[in-house]
């Protein structure tokens, strides 16, 4: 596949995740219109929404096993039709029934695409961690732009529908665009780690794979969470003004926006994304426990936008690369896992905070907390459990690290032997020191940990004491 294809079916890609984001909200957006659209109150439109975490729920695994036997491509556009019919069919809805089946049709969608679309860009190799993570920015870029579009639609007094339309403008604008372009072939196992695996013991496979699908659930709920009760938090428990508490919210998808970029940039920096989860995951705890324990406005803003810039920076994207590069033979499978637990925790956090916000809201946000912690002790786990990322970059930038430190030492060598030089001449003894040789070469066997290089390190000291003797041979003659 040629550069120019690569990226126009990355951009292809990433358009569909701009349409995702405005399906992640475009309900909730237009919660009073569809209710009056389908005769029904409020509480109904928000029965329907839970459609989607059910068509998420049943369709991830099934999707990714399908997706790893019958190509990625079908599914990227299986998911694009399933949103297609969605954002139209909820406009024709005749009723809540038919309603909630297509809010399932759009989980269906989102599980269609995430298992033909992670999978996808691992499969382009190249800097595909970055190319996930970025995946996520669309996302926001999408939920970012819906509100302001159904703002404008209702100021100018216009039919809501409009945004339905534009999404599903865009999805047919993109299937044209996608319709030529080939995917490449799936589960090749390039860029993978490095035989990582074999080298792991039964019992870190498992606290790995385990550690893993566990922090699928828990970085989707640090997320849910915040993005559910902030607002009434603000309001309720710190006493802000309307504006200023849902501007937390804003504060929080600014950052988002922005721990993307810093994370795509980080990462194609090569820096190891274990670590850069470990750091992420403590500083959205840090923020997240000045929000929930120091009381100060303009700290609860910062902290917002800096839990925006760690918790929802891609990170959960990443603990997905890692479980891709474990897996290479199953990424559909091993998507639809990762993302079944985040489906769960859409599921359950609700459910969860909702029961505790009865005593008083602070509890619900103070759950979030102990979810942060989870998802810390669980990157922690896996950071530890799996070592150093072994890549091909990495490694090459070890050996150009130790390089440098041979480099220098050799100098040093050097330095010293112009010194024996001196002596030499002082003496008038020639330089060939076969005895000397010889000792060195004992020294090199006796220091040398590792039998089997023994002979290679050998080598290397000849062949330095052969650039060593020309050295001085021709230090020599130019002093004559
Ligand atoms: O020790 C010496 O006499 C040196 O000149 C240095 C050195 C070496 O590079 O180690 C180089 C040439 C000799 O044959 C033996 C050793």
């Amino acid at each position: 596949m040629n550069a120019h294809m690569q990226h126009r079916l990355s951009l292809s890609l990433y358009l569909n995740y701009f349409v995702h984001g405005i399906g992640l909200i475009i309900l909730a957006q237009n919660m009073q219109s569809l209710g009056q659209l389908w005769h029904a109150p409020l509480a109904t439109v928000s029965y329907v929404i839970s459609g989607v975490g059910i068509g998420r729920l049943i369709a991830y695994l099934l999707l990714g096993i399908l997706s790893d036997r019958y190509g990625r491509k079908n599914f990227v556009f299986l998911g694009m039709i399933c949103y297609f019919v969605f954002f139209l069919g909820m406009l024709g809805a005749p009723n809540i029934q038919i309603a909630y089946l297509l809010a399932i049709i759009a989980g269906i969608a989102n599980s269609a695409l995430d298992s033909g679309t992670y999978t996808t860009f691992v499969e382009l190799g190249g800097k595909e961690g970055a190319s996930n993570v970025l995946i996520k920015a669309f996302m926001s870029l999408g939920e970012f732009v819906l509100p302001l579009f159904v703002a404008s639609l209702e100021n100018n007094s216009l039919w809501f529908g409009w945004s339905f339309i534009l999404a599903a403008s865009v999805l047919i604008i993109n299937f044209f665009l996608l319709l030529p372009i080939k995917f490449p072939k799936a589960n090749q196992s390039k860029s993978t780690m490095l035989g990582t695996l074999k080298f792991l013991s039964k019992p870190r496979k498992i606290i790995i794979t385990t550690a893993l699908a566990l922090y699928g659930y828990t970085s989707m709920a640090l997320m849910i969470l915040f993005t559910q009760w902030i607002t009434l938090y603000a309001s309720e428990t710190l006493h802000m003004g309307n504006v200023a508490a849902h501007f937390l919210l804003s504060l929080y998808s600014i950052g988002s926006i922005s721990g993307v970029l810093i994370m795509f940039w980080l990462l194609r920096r090569q820096i190891s994304e274990l670590t850069l989860l470990v750091f992420f995951n403590i500083a959205a705890l840090i923020s997240l426990s000045i929000i929930c324990f120091i009381h100060i406005a303009w700290l609860t803003q910062l902290a917002s936008f800096v839990f925006g810039l760690t918790a929802a920076s891609g990170v959960m994207q990443v603990g997905l690369n890692t479980f891709l590069k474990l897996y290479p033979q199953t990424k559909g499978l091993v998507t639809g896992i990762f993302f079944t637990f985040g489906s769960l925790a859409s599921f359950t956090v609700p459910v969860i905070t909702g029961w505790l916000s009865k005593k008083n809201i602070a509890a619900a946000l103070e759950f979030d907390l102990l979810i942060s912690c989870a998802s810390l002790i669980l990157v922690v786990i896996i950071r530890l459990t799996l070592g150093k990322q072994k890549t091909l970059a990495g490694t090459r930038r070890t050996i150009s690290y130790i390089d440098k430190l041979i480099v220098r030492l050799l100098v040093r060598r050097f330095k010293a032997v112009d010194t024996i030089i001196t002596f030499k001449e002082e003496i008038n003894i020639p330089v060939l020191d076969s005895k000397r040789e010889e000792k060195v070469l004992d020294n090199v066997a006796d220091q040398c940990s590792n039998q089997k290089i023994i002979p290679y390190l050998q080598e290397i000291y000849m062949s330095i004491m052969a650039s060593s003797r020309k050295y001085q041979e021709n230090k020599r003659h130019n002093n004559k």
